[in-house]
């Protein structure tokens, strides 16, 4: 009987144009209402999503309202012009109806993405709210370390440093039961913040590198020594350190926007975060000279099936799909969970705090190299991006 009925009721749409037409109007309405508010939604974000970001919003509204790009492409020096033509003609023919859904999703998951970032409210003196490069929050007893350089990818100052060590010791210590990092913008991080390397103080490249090499060992310590289940949300693409260091997260989720990018030789470098340990065993030695010695840049789903990543999400149910599973997880006993990851981890400890000592002696020495200044020179002179 049920199937009688879908036929006779797909016959009744088939015949009735004009019903046919209403439903499929009713679909239309309810879609340009959801853009409508969607463009509203977008002057409350609070951060920057990144040039790429807002080019593609750009391009999905311009399709949603105007269709195909029809104009005429704007000349060579018109940088900002040129970068917007090429964004909506790289839509080609997709309907306004499929512009539109896309541009509602992708807005979606922007709002989405501050979403969980609740800030409590904050009292004075609050040790959360004296953060200048990330935001810290705890809610539904997870607290959330928020990458706050969105302008620059995230990209991992010396201040970042000190923050997030700072941000994992109080989470440590604090009443929740499972800590989260995640980037805001389009990039979960970019790395190391390469102008690190061109602060060179009165004493010389060699005690840069050496301060240098003593914070690495501090900070990759702290994700060796942390207590609580930490899970990184992979919000977008990982560089460098963001990646190697993925190896010492108990669990991590990647919208199946994101890549993962350890371009170590390419920058004169060499492997930190325990990669040069956690990499070969997590995947097998061929694999992970091909992302740790040649510069292999992986999606997403070969993160995946390497153990990198433990599960992909798409991008446009990322962030509710992620938090859904985050948020059931955070309601288990905390010190169950706490003891289960010292049994889990304990027993390597003492190894990967040698891992680590030993790269950071390597990154000293690789920091003072020709092959990685002339790598560093190069970026800042815009000559080569990853
Ligand atoms: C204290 C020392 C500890 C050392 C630890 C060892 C760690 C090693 C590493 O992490 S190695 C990896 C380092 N990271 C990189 O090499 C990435 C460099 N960035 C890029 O290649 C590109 O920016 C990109 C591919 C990440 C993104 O490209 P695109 O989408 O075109 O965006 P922009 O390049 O325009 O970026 C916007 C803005 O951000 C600045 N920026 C991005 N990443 C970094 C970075 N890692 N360091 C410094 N600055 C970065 C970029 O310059 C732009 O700035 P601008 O708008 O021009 O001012």
């Amino acid at each position: 009987v049920g199937h009688c009925l879908i036929i006779s009721f797909y016959r009744l749409i088939q015949s009735f144009p004009a019903v046919k037409l209403h439903l499929t109007g009713a679909v239309m309405r309810a879609t340009e209402v959801e853009f409508d508010k969607a463009k509203e939604h977008l002057k409350t974000l609070k951060n920057d999503p990144g040039n790429d970001t807002k080019l593609r919003i750009y391009a999905l509204f311009k399709q949603a309202t105007q269709g195909s790009c029809s104009s005429p492409k704007p000349g060579m020096l018109d940088f900002v012009n040129k970068a917007k033509w090429e964004a909506w003609n790289s839509l080609g023919n997709i309907s306004k109806e499929d512009a539109r859904q896309k541009y509602v999703d992708l807005v979606g998951t922007l709002i989405s993405s501050e979403a969980p970032i609740q800030k409590e409210a904050t009292t004075a003196g609050d040790p959360k709210s004296s953060y200048q490069t990330l935001q810290v929050t705890t809610e539904n007893n997870i607290t959330t370390i928020l990458l706050n350089r969105p302008e620059k990818k995230n990209a991992i100052s010396r201040k970042m440093y000190e923050e997030i060590m700072q941000a994992l010791e109080q989470a440590g210590k604090d009443d929740s039961v499972l800590t989260v990092m995640t980037g805001s913008g389009d990039y979960y991080c970019s790395g190391n913040d390469l102008s690190n390397f061109t602060q060179v103080g009165a004493e010389g490249v060699e005690k840069l590198a050496r301060d240098s090499g003593e914070l690495l060992t501090r900070y990759v310590s702290h994700f060796i020594d942390f207590p609580k289940p930490l899970i990184a949300v992979v919000n977008g693409p990982a560089v460098g350190i963001a990646v190697t260091g993925l190896g010492l997260f108990d669990v991590v989720y990647a919208t199946d926007r994101a890549t993962f990018h350890a371009p170590f030789s390419q920058l004169g470098q060499s492997p930190e975060g325990c990669s040069s340990y956690t990499f070969p065993k997590m995947m097998g030695t061929a694999k992970a000279n091909e992302i740790l010695l040649f510069n292999k840049k992986l999606t997403a789903a070969q993160a995946c099936d390497l153990g990198l990543v433990t599960e992909v999400f798409p991008d446009n149910t990322f962030q509710q799909e992620v938090w859904k599973k985050l948020r059931a997880y955070a309601k288990l006993p905390k010190d169950s969970l706490r003891y289960s990851k010292q049994l889990i981890r304990g027993m390597e400890k003492e190894k990967l705090h040698a891992v680590n000592a030993q790269e950071c002696v390597r990154l000293q020495e690789r920091w003072l190299s020709e092959e990685c200044m002339n790598a560093i020179m190069s970026f800042f002179q815009n000559k080569s991006k990853l």
